[in-house]
């Protein structure tokens, strides 16, 4: 089974508002509500390509009921621990351009943090953890790290999908995969990254620290893949781009997909590729139709094949 983990669940709320100024009142011309959380958004695109998860974490509040019961009406599976605070809501504003509010999150006591650890030490070698977003404050900065080295103990595999210094805690643990984008592998470097070759120079670090893929999206300007013996470019489908928020996250959800029905990593790359982009030219997140009718438009070449 795949458990998607997300500490810091939220609502988002999505408010499209012509020319948006700052300082003044603005009316939304439209509005609307989505579970959302980066684990979340996983498990919601992986149901919308067949594979079924549980999503796991922190959940609470009348938020968290409204995100409980999105995920019901999905049929998808969770197993949330109650922290009896309402979960955070995000505010995702899509004016001329995208701003995002994000919320703090919880206070997640010892003894809430005891039992999600509980709850990991129950996955087995045939598992795998996906854990995705930030941390709400109250956690140790090291909670991931106590998580994958419990499923490291059990062959549990981990996939990662996070910044700053959780990801830079999280180096030198044995990781199935990891999706920065190009500007959180360049900040875990120190360096811009500005280019496929770069993205492939710096990924290829990552892997010789203990992971086994690394995807680094680029935005606009493509994707790149990063294995023991692969170095691989994907140009990103032409479209107009109108919601950023769960692209990313659906690049980690096709390609774990893909992976799941056995497709070779080529396939499965330009299957991540086209989920975040399918998500990228709609509102919510992408259906299989879109994310399938994307895929002709997306060329997968070695950037440097190692044998
Ligand atoms: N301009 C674009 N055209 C086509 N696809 C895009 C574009 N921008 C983003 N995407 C799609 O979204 C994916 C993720 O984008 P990005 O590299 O910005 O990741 P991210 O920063 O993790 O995303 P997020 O905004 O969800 O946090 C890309 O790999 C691509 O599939
Ligand atoms: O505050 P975090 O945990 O870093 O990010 C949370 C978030 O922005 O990420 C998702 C998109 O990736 C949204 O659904 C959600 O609001």
């Amino acid at each position: 089974m795949i458990y998607t983990c997300t500490l810091n669940p939220s609502i988002d709320y999505i408010m499209h508002v012509n020319e948006f100024e700052a300082g003044g009142l603005n009316r939304a011309q439209d509005t609307s509500y989505y579970p959302g959380g980066k684990g979340i958004n996983v498990s919601r695109v992986m149901s919308r390509l067949d594979v079924q998860t549980q999503a796991i974490g922190y959940i609470g509040g009348f938020t968290g009921a409204f995100v409980q019961q999105f995920l019901d009406s999905e049929s998808i599976q969770h197993d949330f621990i109650d922290t009896k605070q309402h979960t955070r809501i995000n505010v995702k504003l899509k004016s001329n351009e995208e701003t995002e509010i994000n919320g703090p999150g919880s206070e997640i006591s010892e003894q809430l943090q005891q039992e999600l650890l509980r709850k990991i030490k129950r996955l087995s070698n045939k598992d795998t953890l996906v854990l995705a977003g930030s941390l709400p404050s109250s956690l140790p900065a090291d909670f991931y790290v106590q998580m994958s080295t419990i499923c490291a103990e059990n062959d549990t595999k981990v996939v990662a999908d996070t910044s700053g210094s959780a990801l830079e805690q999280l180096l030198g643990h044995p990781l199935f995969l990891l999706k920065p984008n190009h500007h959180e592998l360049g900040d875990l470097f120190n360096v811009t990254i500005d280019s496929r070759k770069k993205a492939a120079f710096y990924g290829r670090k990552l892997i010789d620290q203990g992971v086994k893929h690394v995807i680094v999206s680029m935005g606009g300007e493509g994707a790149v893949y990063i294995g023991h013996r692969k170095e691989l470019y994907a140009n990103v489908p032409k479209g107009e781009v109108k919601n950023s928020v769960g692209a990313g996250d659906s690049v980690v959800s096709g390609f774990l997909a893909a992976l799941e029905k056995d497709e070779p990593i080529e396939d499965a790359f330009r299957y991540g590729v086209a989920s975040g982009s399918a998500t990228a030219f709609q509102d919510d997140l992408c259906k299989k139709e879109d994310v399938e009718h994307l895929l002709s438009q997306i060329d997968v070449s070695a950037i440097n094949e190692k044998e």
